[in-house]
């Protein structure tokens, strides 16, 4: 078995708690709360700035020519395509330039980001890839599951969300990084398997946490007036 799929096989009970979320179940039916749809757009804007940089780590880290070109194309997609999905989203919600470039990260931004970076700066390719997959990988399957809702790639809110991540385009370059970690995988003992293992587990854990964030909306609970009341 590959080791792409004894990951994507052992966390699945996880990874359909991502794609049962309300914020994803919401998003299909067409019934989202604007208001949450907006906080994601502003926080996926700067997560996307920092993920950005697993790709251009990925270029350093690159082991042949090819691998350094496809972490570098995939740089220019996400910066180039992706990020223009938000700066178009940005204006459908009334979203100024000013609020997108002076926005703060929440906790979970923060959180996710910079756990990502650490692994990606301080390990191997392969640990690079564990930490960066489950975003690709997680993201292509809910687009895919949620084409297929009638009318949901049709919606004038989140149509569009859909189309561009079950899109074939997008599904080959999750597809690459798939490959890619189970190249990188090839010939590792079981204890350096379980470090990529467990890479991918929190990434897993943080896109469930960064649906949740934007669910709820939450920032720093001290930066809100503090009512006494338990959290
Ligand atoms: C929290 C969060 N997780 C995953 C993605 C999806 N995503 C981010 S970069 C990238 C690679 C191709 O551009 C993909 C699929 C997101 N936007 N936000």
């Amino acid at each position: 078995m590959k080791f792409s799929e004894r990951l994507h096989q052992k966390l699945q009970p996880i990874w359909r708690q991502n794609h049962a979320h309300p914020f994803v179940k919401e998003m299909g039916e067409g019934t989202l709360d604007k208001e949450a749809f907006r906080f994601f757009m502003v926080q996926d804007y700067l997560y996307l700035i920092e993920y950005s940089k697993l790709f251009a780590l990925g270029a350093v880290k690159a082991e042949n020519v090819q691998q350094m070109e496809t972490f570098a194309s995939l740089l220019h997609s996400t910066m180039n395509e992706e990020m223009a999905l938000h700066r178009q989203y940005a204006k459908k919600f009334d979203i100024t330039h000013d609020e997108l470039e002076n926005a703060q990260p929440s906790p979970i931004t923060l959180a996710y980001t910079r756990y990502m970076l650490y692994e990606a700066q301080n390990g191997t390719i392969a640990e690079l890839v564990a930490a960066l997959l489950p975003c690709m990988w997680s993201y292509w399957e809910i687009g895919k599951e949620l084409n297929e809702i009638p009318g949901a790639a049709k919606h004038d809110l989140y149509g569009e969300w859909i189309q561009m991540y079950s899109s074939e385009e997008f599904g080959q370059l999750a597809t690459w990084c798939i490959d890619l970690l189970d190249q990188a995988a090839e010939g590792k003992s079981e204890p350096e398997l379980y470090k990529l293992e467990e890479i991918f587990l929190n990434t897993t854990r943080y896109e469930f946490m960064f649906w949740d964030m934007a669910y709820y909306q939450q920032m720093w609970p001290m930066d809100q007036s503090f009512d006494g009341k338990k959290r």
